[in-house]
């Protein structure tokens, strides 16, 4: 692979997949194994992945991942890193819509939400953010290990690192089954918890517990995107960790022995790819698979391998983001008069007979903190739903509209507790990043994987085993500064 008379580079590694959790791999990579490795990332589409743009009218706006958690602290110093600046992402007002009326309408006064929570479901809104606060505390030690540079070899033992058994638990259970034992209402799931499941991951009360507080999570204040566009530091990361970025579809792995310049004969895995009609395949040291791994996203086959990698049959939800600029039909939600509609978000409840999971009024990826929305006037509204809109459906919710566009996805896995993660290592030197959305996926969570499997890879070449699966990391990294 280097070329005639130039010196053989230590070690070669690729990545499959250019998105947050490729890329964020990348940049780790580079900085553990240095100047002195050559690290390539095939992309067969777009760098950034399920971070997309689409653009209505010469405006960008999200398509995918979309909103970042203020404490998520890859995303935080990666935008900080790469001189990218933020922009909040817009927080009007929300309601909840059960396919007949507004089963929750939020205000603009602070204490008028909480009369309205308390009367109608007690303090179970309280007691909600505090569980979801504590979850959050103890998904942040992933921070100060990863800090010092520590690995998991699996999932499960990095949840295990993080939150012990109860975090086993929340991600072995669904949400309905943790909630329901904590006590909580049948009306507070169905007409708050539901809804936000559904506008965040296009699924109901049946998905894991930790999933479920993740999502709960994108309900705090101070949410952020980055401004330009949440791709920009896909693109970044890849500049910054002067890696190779190689357009082609990987269709097979395979390991094979290689002679290299020293005359020693060393285990590789061959890559073959596909550019437009072309085959190529290059030979390298690590490969980092970092895009889920099914037929209908990767279609990756690993040939020859004894025992044979684990096929993997996840199904993953496919949903439908459509941008509309138009004059919103505010009397499908609510009878007021039009003037006096002032929601930003309109949730849904788990209703079969809507074909929407959620609309809400969006700004374009340059602008910050722009004005509540006017029923009377035309904005851009971001639709979710699990199948493409027709017409007569857009016209059911806009009085008139000027544009649409729209993007399909496999967006996230299909949750059904309990279930088996898929191992991070695959084989010897070759790893597996998505995984992790098992868990939960969202953009950090990618950059968390992203992280880990870097490091493991690391470790594992340098023989490093005491910085993989560490127990009691939280205990013992107390005393350390
Ligand atoms: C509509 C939507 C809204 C979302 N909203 C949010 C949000 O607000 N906040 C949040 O945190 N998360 C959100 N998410 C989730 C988040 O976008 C994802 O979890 C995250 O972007 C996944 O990143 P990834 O790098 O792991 O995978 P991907 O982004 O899917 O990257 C995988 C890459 O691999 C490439 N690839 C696949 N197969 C091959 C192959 N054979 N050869 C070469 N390349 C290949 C793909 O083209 C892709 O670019 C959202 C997702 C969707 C779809
Ligand atoms: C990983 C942790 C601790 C927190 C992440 C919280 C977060 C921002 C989750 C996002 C979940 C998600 C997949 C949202 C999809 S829809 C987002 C938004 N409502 C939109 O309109 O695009």
């Amino acid at each position: 692979m280097s070329l005639p008379g130039s010196a053989e580079p230590a070690l070669c590694a690729t990545i499959i997949g250019a998105g947050i959790g490729g890329t964020s791999a990348a940049y780790c990579l580079r900085q553990k194994f240095g100047e002195h490795v050559k690290i390539h990332v095939i992309e067969k589409g777009e760098v950034g992945g399920r971070l997309a743009t689409l653009t209505m009218q010469g405006h960008e706006y999200e398509a995918g991942g979309s909103i970042i958690h203020p404490l998520n602290l890859h995303m935080k110093r990666f935008v900080k890193d790469l001189g990218l600046s933020a922009v909040q992402s817009p927080s009007g007002l929300v309601g909840v819509y059960n396919g007949e009326t507004l089963v929750y309408e939020e205000s603009s006064w602070f204490i008028i939400n909480m009369i309205k929570l308390i009367w109608h479901y007690g303090f179970q809104s309280l007691r909600m953010h505090m569980w979801v606060e504590d979850i959050l505390d103890k998904f942040m030690r992933i921070y100060r290990y990863q800090s010092h540079d520590y690995a998991f070899s699996s999932v499960e033992k990095l949840l295990h690192s993080l939150g012990g058994d109860d975090f086993l638990a929340l991600f072995n259970r669904s949400l309905l089954e943790t909630l329901q034992k904590a006590g909580f209402s049948e009306k507070f799931l169905d007409e708050i918890i539901t809804p936000v499941m559904r506008v965040n991951y296009g699924q109901n009360m049946n998905i894991n517990g930790f999933v479920g507080a993740v999502s709960m999570s994108a309900t705090d204040p101070g949410l952020w995107a980055v401004k330009g566009g949440n791709k920009l530091v896909c693109s970044r990361l890849l500049e910054a960790s002067k890696s190779n970025l190689i357009s082609g579809s990987v269709i097979s792995i395979e390991e094979k022995t290689r002679t290299k310049q020293t005359g020693d004969p060393t285990k590789m895995y061959e890559v073959v790819y596909q550019t437009g009609s072309e085959t190529h395949s290059d030979f390298y040291d690590i490969v980092l698979v970092a895009t889920p791994l099914n037929r209908k996203m990767s279609n990756i086959t690993f040939l020859n391998f004894d025992p044979p990698i684990e096929e993997f049959h996840q199904h993953y939800e496919p949903l439908v983001t459509t941008l509309i600029k138009g004059q919103l039909n505010s009397t499908v939600f609510s009878s007021r008069p039009l003037d006096e509609f002032d929601l930003g978000t309109i949730l849904t409840t788990d209703n079969p007979d809507l074909f929407i999971n959620s609309i809400g009024f969006v700004s374009s990826v340059r602008e910050d903190n722009s004005p509540q929305p006017k029923a009377e006037k035309a904005h851009v509204w971001k639709i979710f739903s699990a199948r493409a809109l027709s017409k007569e459906q857009i016209l059911k919710l806009f009085v008139s509209y000027d544009y649409a566009v729209k993007q399909s996805w496999f967006a996230y896995p299909h949750y059904t507790p309990p279930e088996k993660c898929p191992s991070i290592i695959l084989h010897d030197r070759l790893y597996y990043l998505n995984g992790i959305e098992f868990a939960a996926s969202a953009m950090e969570m990618s950059a968390v994987a992203g992280y880990n499997s870097a490091l493991l890879a690391y470790h594992r070449w340098n023989g490093h085993t005491h910085m993989i699966d560490q127990e009691d990391l939280h205990e013992r990294l107390k005393t350390e500064l």
